[in-house]
């Protein structure tokens, strides 16, 4: 007999290269960073960097280019900061992504963000979004006291679940939007159902593969969200 699986009642949406478009920024500050020590910042780096907490991805940074004896990854992350700092308000809300909220928050299906920004990033780059990111139930950061680990620990978005009201609300009945690798992985690990909308560059990097779970078109109408739980695949 075929099992019934349960609805999507609620929604969790990523941040940064979701919501809003703030990864160009961290790729053209690691450009630059990297062009000074001859070497170049590819799709297959920024792949595991993005979604993670500050400090995390800045260890894989120092690492994975094996620049770590001449910058650890707070120095990284000093540098990094005087450069974000100025470009993170002046962010754009990606394609597509204003329409989704104001329709689920229309039609009465709970919202919120789980982001691996920090408090004051996150700051920085909702100054000037205030209104979208009211219509948000809660919001949790990277820096949370509940959040042990970033993606693809499942920590935040576990965290987000259990703020909706009368939450804890069972992972089986939340959706997530990502545009991370880990990301998606952190919500598989919560035991939620995923929508990865990647950056191109990520599809033709070929890195994808084990991390899609069910992808949407920009442009891609959503009546309703009561989308069927489904498969890795
Ligand atoms: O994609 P988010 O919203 O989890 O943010 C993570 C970092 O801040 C940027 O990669
Ligand atoms: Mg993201």
């Amino acid at each position: 007999m075929a099992t019934v699986k349960p609805s999507i009642t609620h929604v969790i949406f990523d941040m940064d290269g979701l919501l809003i478009d703030t990864e160009k920024f961290y790729t053209e500050v690691q450009e630059k960073i990297l062009a000074r020590y001859n070497k170049t910042f590819d799709w297959s780096l920024k792949a595991k960097m993005m979604g993670m907490k500050a400090i995390e991805a800045a260890r894989v940074f120092v690492e994975e280019t094996g620049i770590s004896d001449s910058l650890s990854a707070e120095g990284f992350l000093v540098e990094r900061e005087e450069m974000l700092r100025a470009m993170f308000p002046t962010c754009e809300v990606m394609p597509g992504a204003s329409r989704l909220i104001k329709h689920l928050h229309a039609t009465g299906v709970p919202i919120c963000v789980a982001t691996g920004s920090h408090r004051r990033h996150f700051e920085l780059k909702t100054q000037r979004h205030g209104e979208l990111f009211s219509l948000m139930h809660h919001i949790v950061l990277g820096d949370d006291p509940e959040v042990k680990q970033g993606k693809p620990s499942p920590d935040v978005f576990l965290a987000a679940a259990k703020r909706f009201e009368g939450g804890p609300v069972d992972p089986s009945k939340i959706l997530v939007f990502e545009d991370a690798p880990s990301g998606v992985q952190a919500a598989k690990n919560a035991g939620m159902s995923v929508v990865m909308v990647p950056d191109p560059r990520l599809e033709s990097a070929n890195i994808l593969k084990p991390y899609v779970a069910l992808r949407l078109r920009p442009g891609c109408h959503i009546e309703g969200i009561a989308f069927p739980n489904h498969e890795d695949g």
